[in-house]
């Protein structure tokens, strides 16, 4: 030990005296070479050679080495001793089951209890407790606490101590970060993890009942939530009779037919294309389809930057088993100059459609129609799956694409009809919540606890005429629309509802438009009846339809 002292010593003489030279004679350490630092230096060369200083340096490394596998030794035995007490499961973000160890989390009595937690309020991650819906049915903001990143967490679950971690791992030279949960259960039963997936599960399910989660698929080609939504009641939307029952009872039998198509040999998927004017209700209608049967929707868009074949594919078979998949305007892949093979020159688009994607700047997409076409009934196209295309040009549309097999069942969707016209007007002034259900009056109407006493318009006679409807300086009186609209009595609400129909040409507006204007008339339907063929006048000279 003694040479390794006189080593430190020279070393740090050598130091000394190099780092005065350069100052004192502004020299480059190479005019120094044959001066004293120089010298020095070679002392220092021919003592760290010598037997003395080798012995200690083997010396050092001996006890260096005895150190690090003592601490790989120590760790793993930490590791083995963890895995035969514990039992890990990580749950990664990109999985469903990382929001239902969320919702799981959320209702553990223990986890009441933390003190450090990352706090959301964005309708996506987090994870609402029952009371996080308000009682007007609108998915509140309230805040939930997650697990905060790099923390652990110990818990008590059935008597069983536990721990979660919440890690994040960022790639992409650190653009992007993907989260992931640990839990670590003290057992030695695995049956313990089964139970706490089922049971996060269950909890998850229930904090969805009310509302479906919209998915889309990001720049990695990787589904991502984007949104919760409230469910659409399917009473909401008003097609011809017997349509929107027969699109329901269409998917409804589908779900339930697995086995009859694995009997058959044919896969199990079903495709509906929904085409026609743009406002007739497509998009709402798959929306409340989604809602009713618990569904959620993935939505999938075409055009996309960044989209190929193989990504397409990808995509559609990492989906879950039951669910929709919503490809919206389905023909701007088309328009934007689709190719018919990989590779190929454009054969499906319009004259020009490249030149005008190349003018604006868009990125040239690689996606085919054969790419397209084998995501949705190739090998790798996932079972279960619902497929709703929308679109507005049915004509654009390749014929391959809506051959049964791909889309099964082809819907169209045209302007309002009188009826549609009418059963709007009902939704929209009905003065109980659910559709028309034939009740007499209003007095047999369900109580809405919120609302201030209702006024006193119902007698018809009274209730005919503008002076019926609230003045002008109510309808700022702060009072929500619902209690500032007469409460009509059944019979008035359809003789309303068959004038403003009458009002509204056969097939010539939209069911938006229609939507629109009542909107204006939201406590007003004696104006919104009388008005309305000025109206109609007016949008169909506007050539808005
Ligand atoms: N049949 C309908 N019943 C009830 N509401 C409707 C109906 N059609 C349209 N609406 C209303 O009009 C608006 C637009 O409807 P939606 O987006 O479903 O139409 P769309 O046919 O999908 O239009 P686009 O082709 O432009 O996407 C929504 O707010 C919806 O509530």
């Amino acid at each position: 030990m003694a040479s390794l002292q006189q080593v430190v010593e020279q070393l740090a003489l050598a130091a000394a005296s190099f780092n005065e030279t350069v100052a004192l004679n502004g020299t480059s350490p190479s005019n120094t070479l044959s001066g004293g630092p120089f010298k020095r230096l070679t002392a220092i060369t021919s003592m760290l050679a010598s037997t003395s200083a080798l012995r200690d340096w083997a010396f050092l490394l001996v006890i260096g080495s005895l150190f690090e596998v003592a601490r790989r030794g120590l760790s793993t035995f930490w590791t083995s001793l963890v895995d035969a007490f514990f039992i890990t499961a990580v749950f990664d973000e990109d999985d469903a089951s990382y929001q239902w160890i969320l919702a799981w989390l959320s209702k553990q009595p223990s986890w009441r209890n933390i003190r450090y937690v990352t706090v959301a309020t964005d309708t996506v991650r987090a994870v609402y407790s029952e009371e996080g819906y308000s009682r007007r049915g609108s998915i509140s903001k309230e805040p939930s606490y997650m697990p905060a990143e790099s923390h652990s967490y110990t818990l008590w679950y059935k008597s069983r101590w536990m721990t979660v971690t919440r890690v994040s791992v960022s790639n992409h030279g650190g653009w992007a970060s993907k989260d992931s949960l640990q839990l670590r259960v003290l057992s030695r039963r695995q049956g313990i993890l089964g139970t706490i997936i089922e049971e996060a599960k269950k909890d998850w399910l229930e904090t969805q009942k009310d509302s479906l989660t919209v998915w889309v698929s990001n720049s990695d080609n990787v589904w991502v939530p984007l949104a919760r939504q409230l469910k659409r009641p399917l009473s909401s939307i008003v097609l011809d009779p017997g349509v929107r029952e027969f699109l329901v009872k269409d998917v409804k039998d589908f779900l339930a037919s697995k086995a009859w198509y694995q009997e058959r040999g044919i896969p199990f998927r079903r495709g509906y294309l929904l085409y026609g004017v743009p406002g007739s209700g497509k998009t709402s209608v798959i929306q409340a389809i989604a809602g009713e049967l618990c569904l959620n929707v993935y939505v999938l868009a075409l055009s996309r930057s960044g989209l190929d074949d193989s990504s397409l594919a990808s995509l559609l078979s990492s989906l879950p088993e039951q669910c929709i998949v919503l490809m919206e305007d389905v023909d701007a892949a088309f328009y934007h100059g689709l190719s018919r093979e990989p590779g190929s020159p454009t054969a499906t688009s319009e004259t020009g459609a490249r030149d005008r994607r190349s003018s604006s700047g868009e990125s040239p997409g690689k996606l085919s129609l054969s790419g397209i076409l084998n995501a949705i009934d190739g090998i790798a196209a996932n079972e279960g799956r619902i497929l709703f295309a929308t679109t507005n040009k049915y004509d654009v549309l390749d014929p391959a694409l809506c051959r049964p097999g791909r889309m099964d069942l082809r819907l169209q969707f045209h302007h309002a009809s009188r009826y549609q016209a009418r059963e709007v007007f009902k939704r929209f002034f009905a003065s109980y919540p659910t559709e028309v259900t034939g009740k007499d009056d209003v007095a047999a109407a369900e109580p809405d606890v919120d609302a201030p006493p209702p006024l006193d318009l119902a007698s018809p006679a009274k209730s005919q005429g503008s002076s019926s409807e609230p003045s002008e300086k109510s309808l700022y009186s702060g009072l929500c629309h619902t209690s500032r609209a007469p409460k009509l009595s059944i019979h008035e609400l359809s003789a309303l509802a068959d004038q403003f129909a009458a009002g509204v040409p056969e097939r010539q507006i939209t069911m938006a438009a229609l939507q629109g204007y009542l909107m204006t008339h939201k406590a007003t339907p004696f104006k919104a009846v009388a008005d309305v063929s000025a109206w109609v006048e007016r949008e169909l000279a506007e050539g808005h339809h």
